[in-house]
């Protein structure tokens, strides 16, 4: 079959000014040219920063506003039941602060400030947040949905601040903007300045493309309305509404208001990153090395558009680095089950931390060293006699151990084509706590290999163990020779053996004294045009425990080559022999194969 691409075609251009010659990368089609940088868009004011070599060391406060902005990027807003569940989760994780709605927007969401309201759904020690624009009537609604809350509520006000939406959206200019935020501060003093379990937050919205001098004039027009005061603070939150620059652009930014806002130690400082370039972890990661201390987003980075920063991996990256999260992420897939119902949004396979293949290797090197980075782990753990989830992590590929997250270590490693002897090996010591000798595994690695090219699928432990048996097992309804009975006795202090073997519809019987059974069987063989040299033989068990199986793997010499056989029985010996006489089988039928 054809595949024909016909909207697209190899960029022909001339070839860039200064490009350099082993590149050759040309113009493509795109029309880039229509695009301003940030730069050009809109003043980044600082020259001195020190951002750069600050250390993330301690949690911000984080506010999850699934309930409102993630909720407002849905096809299909949470419904009553579904906001609850969500709000029941991020109580039980440890959020003490919760946005939960725009309260005038809808009647699920002012339900549901209702619902917190009239119930105990919201612990003492959780601050509630509620959302609103600047416009009276929606303010008014919004401090009438919060009458009767026992707990701290946030009254969230925001209007975007930036030029575009001044022109365009809004129709004012920088100071009758200012007049229509200061009036909307001014009736939210007016609707709820006396409710003592209030307190009052600010986000200029499009922080990221406002003039930084007009953003500080507002927010400090703003602190001062609210008489913000180390008692009382205000929360100045400055979103990135949409992502556009590069984070340090972001960081830069965040440290200009930091350094320069009134009031400073009376403003609780918040960010807000949208993920529209797909760096919004990174962009509020260095904007709290840059001063802030809040971070508003949403679990696993719902939100408009492309999201908003997703506080999970936020807080799970600070986990990596040896900083307590202060949120509990000990179920992950609990947690990722309810956020997907409640979103009804599947989270990514990829999705850092908590997606399906995150803690998976596919890929042979990888495993090999998973594997042995496992067995490090454990052993030094006995060493130490200290528990395996309490010593240092150092499992290469592996950034955290996963049962810190509530996994387990069965999806660890994976086989398919790209795998190697080692996620092989590991797969079989793990589903059947078989352990095979470093040449078996290369051998099994190489059939496996066969399986998984002409497959093109992944295969599983048990489909493994299958090829291992039809590659090295010998069923008695197939065998070509027989072991049809033994006995092993003592006769004037020497070990003698009676062997009984079955080929071709015929029984052989021959008595072997002085060595053990394995070497009489092999004579035996031998007498019967069978015979095989046994290089190595390595015995094992299949599963745990005093009732498990006898595994003998034996590595033998015959005409044709070298080659594996296996053998399974309730006994050691009985599986030894049953390798050899498996082993001889092999041999006599495809000499080709073993060799
Ligand atoms: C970045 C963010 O996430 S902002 C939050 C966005 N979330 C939402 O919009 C979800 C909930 N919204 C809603 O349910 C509705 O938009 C409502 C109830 C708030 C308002 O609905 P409507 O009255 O029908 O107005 P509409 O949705 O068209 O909003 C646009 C109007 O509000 C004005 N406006 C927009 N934002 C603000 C603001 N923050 N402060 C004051 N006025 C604003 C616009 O200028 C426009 O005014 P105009 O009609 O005079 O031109
Ligand atoms: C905080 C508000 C205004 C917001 O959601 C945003 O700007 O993205
Ligand atoms: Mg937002």
């Amino acid at each position: 079959m054809t595949v024909t691409f016909p909207r697209i075609s190899t960029p022909a251009g001339p070839v860039p000014d200064g490009a350099a010659p082993w590149n050759r990368q040309r113009h493509s089609q795109l029309p880039s040219h229509r695009y301003a940088d940030v730069y050009a868009r809109v003043e980044v004011p600082l020259a001195e920063r020190d951002w750069p070599t600050r250390r993330l060391t301690a949690a911000p406060l984080w506010v999850p506003v699934d309930l409102r902005d993630g909720n407002q990027a849905l096809a299909e807003p949470m419904d009553p039941a579904r906001k609850r569940r969500f709000f029941e989760l991020m109580v039980a994780m440890g959020y003490k602060e919760i946005e939960v709605g725009y309260p005038s927007a809808s009647r699920t969401d002012h339900d549901f400030v209702r619902l917190i309201a009239e119930t105990d759904l919201a612990p003492d020690d959780v601050t509630i947040v509620v959302f609103t624009p600047a416009r009276r009537d929606l303010i008014e609604r919004t401090v009438a949905s919060i009458q009767g809350i026992r707990n701290e509520v946030v009254i969230h006000l925001y209007t975007a601040t930036a030029p575009v939406w001044r022109d365009v959206v809004l129709g004012r200019g920088r100071d009758e903007l200012t007049r229509l935020i200061l009036d909307g501060g001014r009736d939210v003093l007016e609707f709820a300045g006396d409710l003592p379990n209030v307190r009052f937050e600010f986000s200029p919205e499009v922080f990221n493309l406002t003039e930084p001098d007009y953003a500080l004039e507002v927010c400090d027009a703003m602190t001062a309305l609210w008489q913000a005061s180390p008692e009382r603070p205000v929360i100045l939150n400055l979103p990135a509404t949409v992502e556009v620059a590069t984070p340090n652009v972001y960081a830069d930014q965040i440290e200009y208001m930091h350094k320069n806002l009134a009031r400073r130690d009376s403003v609780i400082l918040s960010v807000h990153p949208h993920n529209d370039r797909g760096t919004g972890v990174a962009c509020a990661e260095l904007a709290v090395l840059a001063g802030a201390e809040r971070v508003e987003g949403c679990l696993f980075g719902n939100g408009e558009r492309t999201g908003n920063v997703d506080i999970a991996t936020l807080a799970l990256n600070l986990h990596a680095q040896g900083v307590d999260p202060m949120i509990d992420f000990s179920d992950i897939d609990e947690i990722r089950r309810t956020v997907e119902y409640c979103n009804r949004i599947d989270v990514h396979p990829r999705h850092p931390y908590v997606g399906d293949l995150v803690h998976t290797a596919f890929s042979g090197t990888h495993q090999d060293a998973i594997r042995k980075g496992l067995a490090e782990h454990r052993a030094r753990a006995a060493t130490e006699s200290r528990p395996e989830r309490d010593i240092a992590w150092r499992v290469p590929y592996l950034p955290i151990d996963p049962a810190d997250l509530g996994r387990s270590y069965d999806a660890v490693i994976r086989v398919n084509s790209q795998s190697g002897k080692g996620g092989i090996a590991y797969l079989l010591e793990s589903a059947y706590e078989v352990e095979l000798p470093r040449r078996l595994q290369i051998d099994l690695a190489g059939r496996v290999q066969q399986h998984t090219d002409d497959s093109g699928d992944e295969i599983t432990a048990a489909e493994i163990w299958a090829i291992f048996q039809d590659s090295y097992c010998v069923t008695a309804g197939d065998a070509t020779i027989e072991l049809a009975g033994y006995e092993t006795s003592e006769s004037e202090g020497r070990g003698r053996t009676r062997i009984v073997l079955r080929a071709r519809g015929e029984e052989h019987v021959s008595s072997h004294d002085g060595v053990g059974p394995v070497e009489a069987l092999t004579a035996a063989l031998t007498a019967l045009g069978a015979g095989i040299e046994v290089l190595d033989l390595h015995q094992s068990s299949i599963g745990p425990g005093s009732d498990s199986d006898a595994l003998t793997v034996v590595e033998y010499r015959h005409a044709g080559g070298v080659g594996w056989a296996a053998g399974r029985a309730g006994s050691v010996l009985a599986a030894s022999l049953a390798a050899v006489i498996a082993a001889a089988d092999l041999a006599e039928r495809e000499p080709a194969l073993t060799s």
